[in-house]
């Protein structure tokens, strides 16, 4: 397996690569500051052959993730768990997405690609994520939560059951989102409130 991105994410990507046994073949990073992570060496160069290789994103930031994976060719590696997170057969994951340590999945949850759920997070049943969610570490969706692609769940936050939140949200650490939330918005405070918009 490739990691591209030589960050703190990476850091728990190498993690999993290890509590699985997953061979690591190559971490790249295109910062030619970035010479080693964890023991591992840091190649630079970003080749064709690199591009057509099964690659984990170890990139935190959901619009830069999505940026890199276009770059990929639809070469992407399967989704990876960590051996402590707990993970529904009858949840549906897609490649690309990273399961960090005991995350819990459950029945029917549906998880689109280069997906993050952070350390603890929590997807009840019948939840849907688009692509380029992160679900922050500590942070919990009640059951049938919809999410938007590229929407950031802050660390702690709380989103109440049969909730829609929109594409590119922010939810703030700590909020508790109890309505909708439409498109961009970025939302703080219990219960959450809209402070902004990023587009
Ligand atoms: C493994 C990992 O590390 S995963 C990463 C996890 N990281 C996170 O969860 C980070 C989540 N980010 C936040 O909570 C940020 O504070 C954001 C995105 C909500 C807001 O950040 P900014 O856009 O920079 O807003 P800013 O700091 O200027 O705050 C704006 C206002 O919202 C308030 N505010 C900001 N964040 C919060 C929050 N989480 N809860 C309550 N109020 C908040 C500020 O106090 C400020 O209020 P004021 O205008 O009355 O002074």
């Amino acid at each position: 397996m490739n990691i591209y991105g030589a960050s703190g994410h990476s850091k728990v990507i190498i993690d999993i690569a290890k509590s699985n046994n997953i061979l690591i073949e190559n971490i790249i990073d295109d910062d030619l500051s970035v010479n080693e992570i964890l023991g591992y060496s840091v190649k630079h160069k970003v080749d064709e052959e690199l591009l057509a290789s099964k690659t984990i994103l170890g990139i935190g930031n959901n619009s830069i993730r999505k940026r890199v994976s276009e770059l990929f060719k639809g070469a992407i590696h399967q989704a990876i768990f960590h051996h402590s997170a707990v993970v529904s057969p009858f949840a549906i994951i897609d490649c690309g997405t990273v399961i960090m340590p005991n995350a819990s999945i459950n029945a029917n949850a549906e998880i689109g690609k280069h997906c993050i759920i952070n350390t603890g997070a929590i997807v009840e049943h019948d939840c849907v994520l688009e692509d380029f969610v992160h679900i922050s570490p500590n942070s919990s969706l009640a059951g049938g939560v919809k999410i938007g692609e590229g929407t950031h769940v802050g660390i702690g936050a709380s989103v109440i059951q049969g909730i829609s939140i929109g594409k590119w949200v922010t939810i703030g650490a700590g909020a508790v989102i109890i309505k909708d939330i439409p498109d961009n918005a970025v939302v703080v405070g219990n219960p959450g409130r809209i402070i902004k918009y990023i587009e």
